[in-house]
């Protein structure tokens, strides 16, 4: 139970009126006593991380895989090594405790470790080698065997205490008893197969002048519910039973079946039958592995003895008080790491429930010892877990608490025992206080004791009929003859009679005194009642409080799945608005890709424009080159002409013609600039000789007038960029030479309009130098290229 759950004031006043018993300062105290015990290295197994470094100090080392390299030390009160036997582990650590609990004292031995440790194997060991239990049931009965009360004389009154009962109700019992017996529905399962012997171990300090009598139960806590092993009441499916305390403040489990037993093998027997309904499984780290806290206990009820009366019964002394003295054996279910063992389904049911009873029984250890070690009263959380809450008067009460820590040394369960060995470390700073005898006043007082245990013959002492309340009136015969004879037997009957009336007053002085007892007791139960329904109050509180928060979360919940369901709301609509965007993107991506394609494409035409206009340029360069090229040739020709002419001294008459031919070549030369003509020795000797007749230049300062030509109807522009042309002359077809010759113009410009292959009009301006001609004709020299593309602004 978490401890979070006793928050209201009044459940808190109530646990830690229980607690403080453990803070007892007056009481002495000595610390939980921690064994450890190392089993032998598995076939196969070859690294070890444990080392003993003497009897009592340990040393863990990491193993070799590891990366850090550490050593850590351990002391404990003594180690067992895997060469220790059984025999030396229950002389060590069990006997002591015997030597209590025959002295009605409390005492508790427990096993720690991980599955497949050895605990099981320490506490109830094999048939031919047995553990802790059947040495110490052997040893018990060994102890007192001679000292043993008659059977059913003590009796369990169902509330962890002991009553004596009178001859006939034992003897009822008995009869009872035998009837069920005898029933073999309820006859109990198993016999202990004895393949050992016992080893006739005696303790020694049994008080002769007592009888003693030995009771046992066997229960498990599994998956957090307390069944009841010997319980063949229900059949094979056991029942949860509840924990109750009783009036000393011990814990018990309500309505357990506790046997009494005269013999080891009537204790061997029921542990046996136990043992059968023990929670058992095979996993991959222990094939036989307990699923379970099983919890065998023996408790010893110690009757003192005896006053014999005249007629050599023996008789409970007045205080009639009996001493019971608890032993519980816990085996631990193993801690179990699930990655080591891969269980699944009901076995890691299981193990998770071993894990957190295991880590419940941690917690409240290192809350004791918080306690206890800052002096502080904290709630130590028993509740959490059936197995801490069942061993509760331990550590809160008295009595003695041992723990062996089973050890495996392979190197794998290095981290396992890391965790074994600092839960011991951390046991053994917890302190309990030291056993007291522990004196219960049986309900029914004042039982004679058959003669029999006069000669404390366990056989003798069996007989019922042996027990009496009253002295018997002696049956005697009166002779009259002899009146000596007659006084002295009504003497011996009055003598009885007068014992009978004084037994008779003390028997009632008894019941008063029962009586008060009795309605002592009641009263105790009553407060013990009224405890019981405040704590129920206040868990009834509790429980309301949690269920008030169970349903505030769920309101909450609701709360957080409207607006779970608000925002998912708003997501979808973010998602949408997303995916148009992402439309858009895409619808974007989509027209720069066409622009570029059109880029391109414009690209393209214009490179293959420029390619046709190279070209074009080429043939006329070429065409140019060539009429150069018959113009030169011609001209050689003709100097050769001229050189012959002059040689020969021709009239001016030829020469003119021959000047005539000239101005027709040059016409033809077409590109020819006017300073190469110049340069030319003809042009020389012409203007030597014509002198009087200088071209004229055309002057560029005074501005170029262009001559346009113009296409017959041409498409307005309307564009603001036109091209510079500020003196022209506009025609649209030319007809005669002069149009061209016309020594005011220097440039021409040809316009030429045409759709282009998207439907879009080019217009293209070819610019070229009027160059006048030493014949007074003019060549036209293209040397530029414009052109002029309208677009629409709609077009992609
Ligand atoms: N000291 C030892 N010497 C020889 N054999 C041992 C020793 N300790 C344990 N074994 C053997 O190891 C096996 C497992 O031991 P055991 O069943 O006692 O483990 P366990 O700790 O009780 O396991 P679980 O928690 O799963 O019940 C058994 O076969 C047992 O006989």
């Amino acid at each position: 139970m978490n401890p979070s759950r006793f928050n209201t004031p009044s459940a808190k006043k109530l646990r830690r009126e229980k607690t403080t018993m453990s803070n007892n300062s007056d009481t002495e105290k000595h610390p939980v006593q921690v064994y450890c015990r190392i089993k032998p290295l598995m076939e196969g197994a070859e690294n070890t991380c444990i080392k003993v470094l003497a009897a009592d100090t340990l040393c863990l080392k990491t193993p070799e895989s590891k990366a850090v390299r550490k050593e850590t030390h351990y002391i404990f009160k003594h180690i067992f090594t895997s060469y220790s036997t059984q025999s030396e582990v229950v002389t060590h650590v069990a006997y002591p405790l015997l030597e209590d609990l025959l002295n009605g004292k409390n005492g508790l031995l427990f096993t720690y470790g991980v599955t497949g440790s050895g605990k099981t194997y320490t506490l109830t060991g094999k048939q031919n080698d047995p553990g802790i239990m059947p040495r110490c049931i052997d040893t018990l009965f060994n102890s007192i065997g001679d000292y043993q009360a008659p059977k059913y004389v003590i009796k369990s009154d169902k509330m962890n205490g002991f009553e004596i009962q009178t001859e006939d109700e034992a003897f009822s019992e008995q009869l009872n008893l035998k009837r069920t017996m005898t029933n073999p529905k309820l006859q109990r399962k198993g016999s202990f197969d004895k393949l050992y012997e016992n080893d006739g171990t005696v303790i020694h300090n049994v008080n002769k002048n007592s009888l003693y009598s030995v009771f046992v139960s066997y229960v498990e806590i599994y998956n957090n519910g307390v069944y009841d092993l010997l319980d063949e009441s229900s059949g094979k499916s056991l029942q949860n039973k509840m924990l109750r305390e009783d009036s000393r403040k011990n814990m018990y489990v309500n309505g357990v079946v506790e046997v009494e037993v005269k013999s080891a093998e009537e204790a061997f027997s029921l542990f046996n039958a136990g043992q059968n309904r023990k929670k058992m499984a095979s996993t991959t780290l222990n094939e036989g592995s307990s699923r379970s806290h099983s919890i065998f206990n023996i408790r010893v009820v110690q009757l003192e003895q005896i006053t014999y009366n005249e007629n050599g019964q023996a008789m409970v002394p007045n205080e009639n008080k009996i001493a019971v003295g608890q032993l519980s054996f816990v085996d631990l279910a193993g801690s179990e790491r699930t990655n080591r063992t891969n269980n699944t389904g009901m076995r890691l049911k299981e193990a998770s429930s071993i894990n957190n009873s295991l880590m419940s029984l941690r917690t409240c250890f290192e809350m004791l010892r918080e306690n206890q070690t800052n002096k502080t009263n904290k709630l130590v959380p028993y509740r959490d877990s059936r197995l801490t809450f069942l061993f509760k008067h331990y550590f809160e009460g008295d009595g003695t608490v041992k723990m062996i820590v089973c050890i495996n040394p392979s190197a794998e369960d290095y981290e396992e025992n890391l965790h074994v060995l600092k839960f011991a470390e951390m046991s053994q700073e917890i302190k309990v206080v030291k056993p007291e005898v522990n004196r219960y006043t049986p309900s029914v007082q004042r039982v004679a004791i058959s003669k029999a245990a006069e000669n404390k013959t366990p056989a003798r002492l069996k007989t019922a009929s042996s027990f009496t309340l009253l002295p018997q009136i002696p049956v005697v015969k009166f002779n009259f003859d002899d009146l000596d004879e007659c006084r002295s037997a009504i003497q011996k009957v009055m003598k009885t009679i007068k014992l009978r009336e004084s037994k008779g007053n003390s028997l009632d002085k008894e019941i008063e005194d029962k009586q008060k007892e009795l309605r002592k007791r009641l009263v105790s139960l009553n407060e013990q009642s009224v405890l019981n329904s405040a704590e129920i109050k206040s868990l009834k509180g509790v429980i309301h409080k949690e269920k008030q928060q169970l349903r505030n979360v769920h309101l909450k919940m609701t709360d957080l799945e409207f607006g779970n369901r608000d925002m998912q709301g708003k997501n979808e609509e973010l998602h949408d608005i997303i995916q148009t965007l992402k439309n858009a993107i895409n619808e974007k991506d989509l027209k720069i890709n066409q622009h570029q394609l059109e880029k391109q494409r414009t690209k393209k035409q214009l490179v293959m424009a420029n390619e046709k206009m190279t070209q074009e340029l080429d043939y006329k360069l070429r065409r140019q080159r060539d009429h150069l090229n018959a113009a030169m040739k011609a001209k050689d020709d003709k100097l050769r002409m001229v050189k012959g002419i002059l040689d020969s001294e021709l009239p001016p008459v030829e020469f003119q013609a021959i000047e005539l031919e000239e101005e027709h070549v040059i016409k033809s030369l077409g590109s020819q600039t006017p300073q190469s003509l110049k340069s030319n020795s003809h042009f020389h000797r012409r203007n030597m000789n014509d002198a009087s007749a200088p071209r004229k230049r055309r002057s560029k300062s005074a501005g170029d007038v262009w001559l346009e030509h113009n296409v017959i109807k041409p498409c307005p522009l309307d564009t603001v960029m036109q091209p510079t042309m500020k003196k022209r002359k506009s025609v649209s077809k030319l007809d005669k030479a002069s149009d061209v010759t016309n020594p005011k113009q220097s440039k021409y410009c040809l316009l030429a309009q045409e759709p282009d292959t998207d439907g879009e009009l080019e217009t293209k301006l070819y610019k070229a130098d009027i160059v006048p001609t030493c014949g007074g004709g003019a060549q036209v020299i293209f040397n530029d290229v414009e052109k002029l593309r309208q677009e629409s602004p709609t077009k992609h």
